[in-house]
């Protein structure tokens, strides 16, 4: 029998179980991918926020990841809540040392009710030495006007902000929607380092069940591509998994619900997402 795919989270942890080390390791064993995880980060969270913020020293970060490296074939890696320059310099030093590819960074900044979950000064950490090492970076809309420092109101802004920040080096740039205004259609788009660009398209699911929708769809990603997917099939299951979780709600405490992380097993998705180059 063939070895099943093994993946690693570097993040946070999530308290409530909706975003974090939680959402990714509950989307690896949805998608048949064996997880492993360093936290850098415990947050005390519910779905109506953030109550405290609690990095790990670096030391442990370290030793976290060189427990995996020692023990495990990891085929993707994902990067989410780092929260400061120290804690991205280790990052990266450990997925340099172990030669570990197929880097998924979803630049985790700021969460939903406000909180900041990565230190202003921490971002050029994140420009100069994770993002020449990753396969694809994933902000959502905030995020990549960050990186990038240009404001995003329509489709040529995206275009010229995903430009800005290939220029730091990542292979390819994931503009997530979900931050957008269009009250209809949730839409991310793909640019990659030879030019190559692409929209994915769903309809837009009203609801304040939204919690982790970044971690999920980037966990889902990196398993995807653990499992030897292109970049633009593992986007589109990546896409249909999160669609899923959003449609089929859990109504879990009082704020911003963990969306639904068993709905892509359990509920056809087929025709969801439009691929549109
Ligand atoms: N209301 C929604 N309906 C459908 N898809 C959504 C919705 N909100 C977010 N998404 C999708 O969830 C994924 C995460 O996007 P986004 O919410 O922008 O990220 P983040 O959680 O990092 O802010 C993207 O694929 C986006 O298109
Ligand atoms: C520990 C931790 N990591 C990441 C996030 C942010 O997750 P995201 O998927 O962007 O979801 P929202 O915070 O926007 O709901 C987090 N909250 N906690």
């Amino acid at each position: 029998m063939a070895a099943i795919k093994q993946v690693l989270t570097i993040a946070g942890s999530d308290s409530g179980g909706g975003a974090g080390i939680q959402a990714d390791i509950k989307t690896f064993q949805e998608l048949g991918v064996f997880g492993t995880s360093a936290i850098t980060v415990v947050t005390a969270q519910n779905t109506c926020g953030v109550h405290g913020v609690y990095p790990m020293p670096v030391g442990a970060v370290k030793a976290q990841i060189d427990a995996i490296g020692a023990d495990f074939a990891i085929k993707a890696v994902k990067t989410g809540m780092l929260f400061d320059a120290e804690i991205i310099a280790e990052t990266a030093a450990g997925i340099e040392r172990h030669g570990w590819h197929n880097l998924v960074v979803d630049p985790v900044m700021i969460a939903k009710g406000g909180a900041t979950l990565l230190q202003e000064e921490a971002l050029e950490a994140m420009r100069t030495l994770l993002l020449p090492l990753s396969a694809v970076i994933t902000p959502n809309i905030p995020e990549a006007e960050m990186l990038s420092g240009m404001e995003i109101h329509d489709a040529a802004d995206r275009k010229r902000a995903a430009e800005a920040i290939l220029a730091f080096g990542a292979k390819a740039v994931v503009i997530k929607g979900g931050h957008a205004n269009n009250p209809l259609i949730a839409e991310d788009y793909c640019l990659d380092q030879n030019g190559e660009s692409f929209v994915l398209r769903s309809v837009r699911i009203q609801t304040q069940q939204t919690h982790g929708t970044g971690c999920t769809f980037s966990a889902a990603l990196t398993a995807e591509l653990a499992k030897g997917q292109t970049l633009p099939e593992a986007l589109v299951t990546a896409k249909r998994f999160i669609q899923a979780a959003l449609t089929h709600q859990l109504h879990i405490g009082a704020g911003h619900g963990p969306t639904n992380h068993a709905a892509f097993r359990q509920f056809t998705t087929e025709g969801d997402v439009q691929f549109v180059q």
